[in-house]
């Protein structure tokens, strides 16, 4: 059987990950962490280009893993316009809407951004798989409770996705035939509820919903805020970069690392106990809320994420909801095979890459 090598890149708010594989098999993988310093030098995602893209080459060039060529590279996609789950082939449309972040900055925008330009350098296909913008909401989701203001899904998309069909795999059932809440604690957190396979509620990530996480503010009182906004000593981008990239536990306690906040409560910062606590709170709140779009049907809930490898929160968490379905724990994340089995996926030919067509 042939062997297809595949680079894949994935740029999260807080690390860079970096992948090479072949086929099915993981050779290498690397995390690189980033402290909200190092992030928050840069104005725009756009702008971190040449000091991610730099920090892929070096491991890529310190490891080897250029000499025996890929065949693709895969990119975790950003916030382009709301589409279909899949595999798309970047060209001109993603890359145009990715650099004016036509929906909104994250750091994923440059996931296929950099894929693409190191697979221009060695000739070879480049492609996003489950972006954060997948959109299965239902239309009730929609409603905001104003008419100028539509509900988006934007989320841990490829994360989520992978790891509710990993479960469904791993039980025997398909996917499509369970009902889920799956939570991924990350640099942003984000609660979804799965049913029959499609995501039909699920948390923003970057528009001020949900819990408090590492670096994001999650829902806040819309009234403090529009005040906020009229007060001369705040301008958009502080505002902006309160809700996401300096808000939560970077607000409070100066961190993006919950490792960090815990060693804090381990020397008795009671703060840091606070902050944590209240995250915790609202992690669990909003499950339980997420419960009630599925009627309380839930087979299952899952915890994933950076912050599930903490038996601490898991246990909090698994206190607060577990009298409504049991709990899986997924640490970490499946997001680099799924990256990596989207692009298989093509080089098999077993799919044609789709092709992002907004206009
Ligand atoms: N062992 C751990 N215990 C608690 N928190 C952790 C642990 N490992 C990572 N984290 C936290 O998880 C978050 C990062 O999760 P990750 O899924 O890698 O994020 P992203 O991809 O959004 O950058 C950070 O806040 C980090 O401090
Ligand atoms: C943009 C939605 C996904 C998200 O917040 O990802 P990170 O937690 O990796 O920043």
């Amino acid at each position: 059987m042939k062997k297809f090598k595949i680079l894949a890149i994935n740029p999260g708010s807080t690390s860079t990950k970096i992948s090479v594989f072949e086929n099915d098999d993981e050779i290498f993988t690397e995390t690189i962490r980033h402290s909200s310093d190092d992030i928050q030098q840069f104005k725009r995602i756009i702008n971190q280009f040449e000091f991610r893209k730099k920090i892929i080459e070096k491991v890529l060039d310190e490891n080897n893993l250029l000499n025996e060529g890929l065949h693709a590279v895969v990119g975790r996609g950003g916030l382009l316009r709301p589409l279909s789950g899949g595999t798309y082939l970047i060209e001109d449309a993603i890359l145009r809407d990715l650099r004016v972040g036509v929906s909104g900055e994250h750091a994923s925008n440059l996931g296929g951004i950099i894929a693409y330009e190191i697979g221009k350098d060695f000739h070879i296909p480049s492609y996003i798989v489950d972006p954060v913008v997948v959109d299965e909401l239902e239309p009730v989701a929609r409603i905001s409770g104003i008419p100028e203001i539509e509900r988006k899904s934007i989320f841990h998309a490829l994360n989520q996705k992978a790891v509710a069909r990993s479960y469904a795999k791993e039980i025997g059932k398909p996917y499509e035939s369970l009902n889920l809440i799956v939570v991924h604690m990350g640099g942003g957190i984000t609660i979804g509820s799965h049913k029959n396979g499609r995501v039909i509620d699920v948390t923003n990530a970057l528009d001020g919903e949900g819990p408090l996480s590492s670096e994001r503010s999650g829902a806040l009182p819309v009234g403090d805020i529009i005040k906020m906004c009229f007060e001369k000593k705040y301008n958009e981008d502080f505002l902006k970069k309160r809700m996401v990239g300096k808000g939560g536990a970077v607000a409070y306690l100066r961190t993006n690392s919950i490792i960090e906040v815990l060693n804090l409560i381990e020397k008795g910062d009671k703060k840091a106990k606070l902050i944590f606590d209240a995250m915790i709170y609202q992690i669990s709140k909003e499950i339980g809320a997420f419960s009630t779009v599925l009627k309380g049907n839930v087979d299952t809930i899952i915890l994933t994420g950076g912050m599930a490898y903490s038996e601490k929160i898991i246990d909090l968490i698994k206190e607060r909801v577990d009298f409504i379905a049991p709990i899986k724990v997924y640490p970490g994340e499946h997001e680099m095979s799924a990256l990596a089995q989207g692009a298989l996926r093509i080089l098999k030919k077993e799919e044609i890459p789709l092709i992002y067509n907004p206009d």
